[in-house]
């Protein structure tokens, strides 16, 4: 059910999301509040008219999945193209498994042959899997643990930190307040994380502060987790500086003290899976991606024009490229075309750290990269450029470097 804000639908939608913790699904069927409001009858399931179509597209929208979920028809906002729509059923994408058990423990030998693996997926499609990667299994269980908490809480406590308009930190449920169409079928809670030694606390502060003190150990899990993240990453920065010919220092001192960003991604079940999308096709303009996703799946990637599913793995994490690091390889390795997909069953779940260089740092390609064969493609820029850009200009293919590049050229005129 959609949740306008006229006066009266306010009011409901203010007791769905309190209601819902008292009432069993059954009863919410029976009591499906917009039939109540629109036709003040008891509910018959009807495709939407012209009217409640038109009157949906002008109003706000709000995503509540407790109560979407009992809808017969998902909102139009929800639909995605035909030429987009989602294929539930795609081959799987070949993807290195790298075990990194050797490497992390100074065995050179086992460094040179994770970074020829890396490198090479990076030349492909910029995806790889990692293995033996270190993290504690509980801390990952927690992460996972503690998202079920969060998004299960009632719409309105979930909304003591929701994300304002131009702010890409805090809770969203779905792009309502910012997109009118494509919305994605997800919930996300997202975070700043800061590997400075000066904001030790900041995602346990962060999460605190906007939750209230009983989120502490909620704040702990992620402050945790976001660390662990983002030892991992340099370390696999280590890899691709290797593996780029640089050495096992470059990229990683360029990343220490990055300023990263953590999301945690819920995607409820939706009633038409083949009609919408968990996550739209789009490249993380970060620098790597590290995802850890539950046993459901719905992950996929777009290579040799056509999506490919990543299967779940628990003891893995997904790792990708992003554009900040296609711009620090200067085009040497991909930043790829992914989406989620959800399913009409099981609520799906990932774990998401973005990582992000220290704002001040420029990114800009080392000189090994640069030749006449392969002259600079990207300009220097800093990451809240990007930033900037990507919040302003949403994209869905794999050409934000060169939009980005112009957009900042045209600024500077
Ligand atoms: C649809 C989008 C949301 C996003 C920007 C983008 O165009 C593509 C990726 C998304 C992401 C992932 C990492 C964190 C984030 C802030 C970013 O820079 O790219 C988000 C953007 C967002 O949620 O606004
Ligand atoms: O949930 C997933 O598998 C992918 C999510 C994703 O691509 C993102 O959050 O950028
Ligand atoms: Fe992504």
């Amino acid at each position: 059910m959609f949740l306008p804000r006229f006066p009266q639908q306010a009011a409901l939608a203010f007791l769905s999301s309190h209601l819902s913790t008292y009432f069993t699904p059954s009863l919410w069927l029976l009591v499906s509040l917009d039939r109540i409001t629109n036709t003040h009858s008891m509910p018959m399931p009807q495709p939407p008219n012209q009217e409640s179509k038109e009157q949906e597209e002008a109003t706000p929208l709000v995503f509540d999945a407790s109560v979407l979920r009992h809808q017969l028809h998902i909102p139009t906002q929800f639909i995605w193209p035909d030429e987009e729509k989602a294929n539930l059923d795609v081959p799987q994408l070949l993807v290195p498994f790298i075990d990194l058990r050797g490497f992390l423990s100074g065995d050179p030998i086992a460094a040179m042959e994770a970074s020829r693996l890396v490198g090479e997926a990076c030349q492909k499609h910029g995806f790889f899997l990692v293995l033996n990667h270190g993290i504690d299994r509980q801390l990952i269980s927690d992460a996972h643990l503690f998202m079920d908490h969060f998004f299960e809480l009632p719409l309105s406590q979930k909304q003591r930190a929701q994300r304002k308009t131009g702010e890409h930190c805090g809770y969203a449920s779905s792009f309502t307040g910012r997109f009118s169409s494509k919305l994605p079928w997800k919930e996300t809670l997202s975070f700043q994380y800061s590997a400075d030694k000066n904001s030790p606390n900041l995602v346990k502060d962060y999460l605190r502060n906007k939750m209230g003190e009983e989120f502490e150990q909620f704040g702990k899990v992620y402050q945790d987790y976001c660390e662990a993240m983002s030892n991992l990453s340099l370390g696999i920065m280590e890899l691709l500086g290797m593996s780029l010919g640089v050495g096992k220092a470059y990229f990683r001192e360029f990343f220490e003290g990055n300023s990263s960003i953590m999301r945690l991604n819920y995607y409820p079940p939706c009633q038409k899976p083949d009609l919408t999308l968990g996550t739209g096709p789009h490249c993380d303009p970060t620098s790597l991606t590290i995802l850890h996703q539950d046993q459901v799946g719905g992950l996929q990637v777009f290579v040799d024009n056509e999506w490919h599913s990543i299967s779940p793995d628990f003891n893995a994490f997904v790792v990708n490229i992003g554009d900040t690091f296609m711009a620090l390889s200067n085009g040497r390795y991909k930043s790829c075309l992914h989406r989620a997909v959800v399913n009409s069953k099981t609520t799906r779940k990932s774990l998401a750290f973005f990582l992000c260089p220290r704002s001040d740092k420029v990114v800009s390609p080392p000189c090994e990269l640069v030749d006449n064969l392969s002259p600079r493609l990207y300009p220097d820029f800093t990451w809240p450029m990007l930033l900037e850009f990507t919040q302003k200009h949403y994209r869905a293919d794999m050409k934000t470097l060169e939009t980005f590049a112009n957009w900042l050229q045209r600024k500077s005129n």
